[in-house]
């Protein structure tokens, strides 16, 4: 068959054979040509493989903050977008960082620059950085383009947080400004119940550290954790009661945003987390934008003033509003990225990165394949949201004074609050549960020391640096972060992950000594370190339970160090690991069992025991001993 096709005004004549070279010309030239009746709009930098139409939601591998265990870097990246491309116009790397600098430490919130953390907990004059004096790392929460997101325990106040850390060190004055620019606003926003809660702010070592409130997850991570659960079938009809709570938290995240006279830029699902309660928290402010004059757009369309190229960056095209590829910012943007948001959580659909579908969109036609499954009021709702014109698109007090929207809002109160005391019941019924345990073991310490058993004991903080500060001679310097800031995001556990540079540097760490066994998974491409790897890495190490864990059904391990633990049998190490799985919910809440013994004694299990038990094992292993 003869085709015949204009590209770029050529008229090319083709024997089409293959129906495929016909679909992609004619796809090229409905693009290229310049007599379509609207015309497409320009594609954002980070299309480069677009999705043609519309599809269901692809099943992922599952990866959420509460299974950081099972999460390879595989499978946590491949939900990210790519990294953000070098800033041009500044010094390569090298050369600003080629004198290593110090790296002082300077509080950026209020709260920090009013009571600065002090002796004994923090003190400039050790080596340690700020974070490693305040907090324990107890794993990654996930990652971003900007930022990697850690869960620690706050050696201030005895709290577990998420604290934000730039991937990369600012490279010059605008990348710092923009950064810091991040924890300026989110602090600016606080506090709100849908939010992000903001607690401190620092620099230190060229990186913008943000400790913010604790979330179980994302909303992303939320849903596709719900799309892959057992006995969920993939089907268009998505959860519309589910979607309805959460444009009813968002609006009025947003609503206090705006009426601040702020523009988030990035709202999406990977930005919005969940509380226990299932409260929606607006978090990740790195795009939020100040605009002039309250709730005034910025750019041509707006009072004047158009904000400097380099002040705004591109969000996620997924759910980017059309005018801002135009270059107009305004709250409005917001409306439309939580449009394409409730859009993907209602119809279970796979939002287009580009392409036909992508365009569609922002014509304002939405896919009726998909929607026809939702009622008409969501349906409508919708459109408003995703009017391609700003001047139709409905604002946020439009779309709260709206009479269903104030129906559901209702509703997703009462919801709220019902969740949240029964939590506060059931987080006092465990308080309570954990003073009667605390109880029986007041009544074990006197018959332990009676018996001469060694205290139960966990290496102290001071312990565990000193077993983990390198001679000088063995520090590393590379571009990527020295070895102070690995031990910074040091695991302390089985459940997280490293910096990709991690493990080859614990492992040289290791090899220092007298023990030289390698990490079996040590390469930066599998970072990831299994209890039984750090188990038979040096008999300096040992694993404790601590009681610290956060999640209870993800009782994690902390790596821990002194100087004279015994290497442990794999048979005992087999039955921790049975015992954790067995007695996760608990885990939590009992006393650190293992124990640092002298070499020939065996060493005790973490099932928990009675005062009979206890006695019994400890009189036998005192009479075993030479
Ligand atoms: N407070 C928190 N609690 C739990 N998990 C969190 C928290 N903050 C972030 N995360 C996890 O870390 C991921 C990355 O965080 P965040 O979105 O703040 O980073 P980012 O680098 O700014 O991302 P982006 O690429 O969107 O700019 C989130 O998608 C989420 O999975
Ligand atoms: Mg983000
Ligand atoms: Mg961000």
């Amino acid at each position: 068959m003869s085709l015949v096709t204009r590209i770029w005004g050529v008229n090319l004549h083709l024997a089409v054979s293959d129906r495929s070279i016909y679909s992609f010309l004619r796809a090229m030239s409905a693009y290229l040509e310049p007599e379509v009746t609207t015309t497409p709009l320009p594609l954002p930098a980070h299309f480069s493989q677009a999705e043609q139409s519309f599809s269901l939601k692809k099943r992922r591998p599952l990866f959420s903050s509460c299974s950081t265990s099972s999460a390879s870097p595989p499978a946590l990246l491949s939900l990210t977008l790519p990294p953000r491309p070098p800033s041009k116009g500044c010094p390569p790397v090298s050369r600003v960082f080629s004198q290593r600098p110090p790296s002082p430490w300077t509080p950026l919130s209020r709260s920090l620059m009013e009571s600065p953390p002090s002796l004994p907990l923090y003190n400039p004059g050790r080596p340690q950085s700020f974070f490693n004096q305040c907090f324990t790392n107890l794993g990654l929460l996930g990652r971003g383009s900007f930022g990697e997101v850690y869960k620690v325990l706050s050696l201030r106040d005895g709290r577990h947080y998420a604290v934000k850390r730039s991937v990369q060190r600012f490279r010059g004055a605008g990348e710092r400004n923009r950064s810091l620019r991040e924890a300026r606003n989110h602090e600016s926003l606080c506090p709100h119940p849908h939010i992000l809660g903001f607690v401190a702010a620092w620099e230190e070592g060229g990186r913008l550290y943000i400790q913010m409130e604790l979330c179980c997850t994302s909303l992303q991570l939320h849903t596709e954790a719900q799309s892959t659960s057992p006995g969920h079938t993939l089907n268009i009809s998505g959860d519309e009661p589910a979607a309805w709570a959460y444009l009813c938290d968002l609006l009025s995240a947003l609503r206090h945003l705006h009426v601040r006279g702020f523009a988030h830029l990035d709202l999406k699902p990977a930005n919005v987390f969940l509380t226990r309660s299932s409260r929606l928290k607006l978090g990740d402010f790195g795009l939020a934008l100040k605009l002039q004059g309250k709730g005034a757009p910025v750019g041509p369309t707006g009072n004047g003033k158009t904000m400097e190229k380099e002040d705004v960056q591109e969000g996620d095209p997924r759910y980017m509003a059309p005018e801002l590829l135009k270059g107009e910012y305004s709250p409005a943007a917001d409306v439309f990225s939580l449009g394409v948001s409730i859009l993907e959580l209602a119809c279970n659909m796979e939002v287009p990165k580009g392409g036909e579908g992508w365009q569609q969109l922002r014509r304002g036609s939405l896919p009726s394949e998909f929607t026809n499954g939702l009622s008409v009021e969501l349906q409508t709702v919708l459109q408003m949201m995703l009017a391609p014109e700003l001047s139709v698109r409905a604002t946020v007090p439009e779309l709260l004074s709206l009479p269903v929207i104030r129906r559901h809002m209702w509703r997703r109160r009462i919801s709220l609050l019902l969740n949240e005391t029964l939590l506060t019941l059931v987080c006092l019924c465990q308080s309570m549960v954990s003073h009667c345990w605390g109880l029986v073991s007041c009544i074990n310490l006197p018959l332990r020391l009676y018996t001469k058993a060694p205290a139960l004991c966990t290496p102290t903080k001071e312990s565990w640096e000193k077993e983990f500060t390198l001679p000088p001679s063995t520090m590393m310097h590379s571009d990527s972060g020295s070895l102070e800031e690995d031990v910074v995001f040091l695991p302390s556990g089985m459940c997280l992950e490293h910096s990709p540079t991690f493990s080859h540097r614990l492992e040289s760490r290791l090899s220092v000594g007298s023990t030289s066994t390698p990490l079996p998974n040590s390469s930066p491409k599998s970072p990831q370190l299994s209890p039984a790897h750090i188990h038979t890495l040096s008999p300096s190490l040992n694993l404790t339970h601590t009681p610290s864990s956060i999640h209870s059904d993800r009782s994690c391990h902390t790596l821990t160090a002194s100087p004279n633990l015994s290497p442990i049998d794999t048979g005992s190490q087999q039955m921790d690991t049975h015992s954790q799985h067995s007695t996760s919910a608990n885990s939590a809440r009992r006393p650190v069992r293992n124990c640092v013994r002298p070499e020939p004694l065996p060493r005790p299990s973490f099932e928990p025991k009675n005062l009979l038990s206890l006695f019994e094992e400890t009189t036998s292993t005192l009479d075993g001993e030479p």
